[in-house]
């Protein structure tokens, strides 16, 4: 195709190439483009789409922007099925079918384990996609707000009149992108089986129908703030109301209302948020009805999950990705296996059957409770779980009192593993390490820290988020024989 290559126009310091042809996937979400022989990396395009591209970053040797309207559609486009993409920023890969996104999320993986590397690397094993691509999470939130955000190009097409006034109006959907105080008023969204958004419209209709002041994060006024919905694939379900300020009265109405509406709610909880930030981890949540947890099963191990609890948000995709965690760790029954970074300790009891033992180290004291707790549930005799950085914890005591690793299993987070616990891990010199990373770029850096006394083995990405570009990979790293 001949290209127009851009025409850079400035106005009001904006400036905007137009007629970009985006020609190739880049990472995280972004494709990439040439102008005049400088790297452009594009949000909100495809490859084969031709944009106007508004940058936001303009170095030297490369920019980066975003796509604002289209002279081509890429022809590997579909139809978004969801109708509030583009304005809720959630599945940002809806307009690509699945299978591209698949192709996509390997590739990523591929280019940075070979350009960040620079290590010999296996034949890579073909990506693990999801049998179910919609309804997928086990847990949602929803906000409520007095304010609904209405994009911009929507403004204009609207009579002054159509424009909601704000007063005593409440919504129910997800935070505008970069916007704290407004939110996007979902319909249908497909992340979570029903009842998901029936539950959310039930409370937005209650505070609707009793005059209910949502919550209005700018002023900090307003008494409906957020739920939480998380939903197992035993069907148990769990849903909790977090409310600005306690009006008794008020408050058992509405609880009432939503448990008899929403009879298969096995646990329905409230929390008072008086604070100005969302997060509930320092409050006391208050049982209305049911146990106060729920239980989720991957195989036939059991996980106790509270309102608090960290899971794996695709249950179906979570028990893959530890079948091949577990198969890359070769276990016989006889090995003592780390799991670093545990989280509540699930990678640790998914092995557990066939190690001789578990020793699982997380930062988090209420994530090695309920490792601790899980451990308990799942019949585990020999698992210790222990809660520190794993900087301080891994030193040669801890190895002396917990046994020789025959196996390490380290999930860290999206920053990749600290440079003093890989000095650690080539010091202990396990037969095995196998690395579960959210961020292939961390773990390429790692690896190539690793190659020192380790040869990667397998390479298999796995899809936790259909539609969105994340992407999970696993590697083994087998200790080099000298
Ligand atoms: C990707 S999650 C692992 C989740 C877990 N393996 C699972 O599958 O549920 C990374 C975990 O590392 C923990 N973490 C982050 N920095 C840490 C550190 N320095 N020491 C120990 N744990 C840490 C986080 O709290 C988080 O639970």
């Amino acid at each position: 195709m001949n290209v127009i290559f851009a025409a850079v126009r400035k106005k009001k310091e904006r400036i905007i190439l137009e007629n970009v042809l985006v020609e190739d996937y880049a990472a995280e979400g972004k494709s990439i483009a040439r102008v005049n022989g400088k790297v452009i990396f594009v949000e909100k395009a495809v490859p084969g789409d031709i944009a106007n591209v508004l940058l936001h970053k303009n170095k030297k040797d490369w920019a980066e922007g975003e796509a604002l309207s289209f002279t081509k559609l890429s022809p590997q486009r579909e139809q978004p099925f969801c109708s509030h993409f583009g304005t809720c920023g959630g599945c940002s890969w809806q307009m690509l079918p699945y299978h591209l996104q698949l192709q996509y999320k390997a590739q990523q993986v591929y280019d940075h384990l070979t350009r960040i590397a620079k290590i010999p690397l296996p034949t890579f094993e073909p990506i693990v996609g999801a049998d179910t691509t919609r309804g997928y999470r086990n847990k949602i939130e929803f906000t409520f707000s007095n304010k609904k955000y209405i994009p911009k190009s929507d403004f204009k097409q609207l009579p002054a009149e159509a424009i909601p006034a704000d007063t005593l109006a409440g919504y129910g959907g997800f935070h505008a992108k970069g916007i704290f105080d407004k939110v996007v008023e979902i319909d249908t969204c497909y992340l979570q089986n029903e009842p998901s958004n029936a539950i959310r419209k039930a409370i937005v209709n209650f505070g609707r129908e009793n005059g209910i002041p949502f919550y209005d994060a700018r002023q900090h006024t307003g008494w409906l703030r957020n739920v939480m919905i998380r939903l197992t694939r035993t069907g148990q379900l769990m849903v909790n109301i977090v409310l600005a300020y306690d009006e008794p009265t008020l408050r058992e109405a509405l609880l009432q209302t939503i448990d008899q509406q929403f009879p298969e709610i096995t646990t329905l909880l409230y929390t008072i948020n008086p604070k100005w930030n969302d997060s509930i981890y320092d409050l006391n949540v208050n049982t209305y009805k049911g146990p106060g947890y729920i239980l989720e099963t991957l195989e036939d191990y059991q996980f106790k999950i509270g309102p608090k609890s960290f899971f794996q948000t695709n249950t179906a995709q979570a028990e893959k990705l530890y079948q091949y965690t577990r198969q890359m760790a070769e276990l016989t029954g006889n090995e003592t296996v780390y799991d670093l970074y545990c989280g509540t300790g699930s990678i640790g009891i998914f092995v557990s059957k066939q190690a001789k033992k578990i020793v699982g180290v997380e930062t988090i004291a209420e994530a090695i409770a309920d490792a601790k707790e899980n451990a308990a549930l799942n019949n585990i005799k020999d698992a210790a779980f222990y809660a520190g950085d794993v900087i301080k914890i891994c030193n040669d005591s801890f190895f002396a009192k917990n046994g020789k690793p025959d196996v390490i299993i380290t999930d860290p987070p999206r920053a990749g593993m600290h440079e003093k616990l890989i000095e650690k891990l080539l010091e202990i010199a396990a037969p095995r390490i196998v690395y579960v990373s959210c961020n292939p770029a961390t773990q390429a850096r790692d690896l190539a820290l690793l190659s020192e006394k380790y040869n990667v083995t397998k390479v298999q990405p796995v899809d936790m988020f259909p539609h969105t570009f994340h992407i999970e990979n696993i590697v083994q790293l087998t200790l080099k024989s000298i």
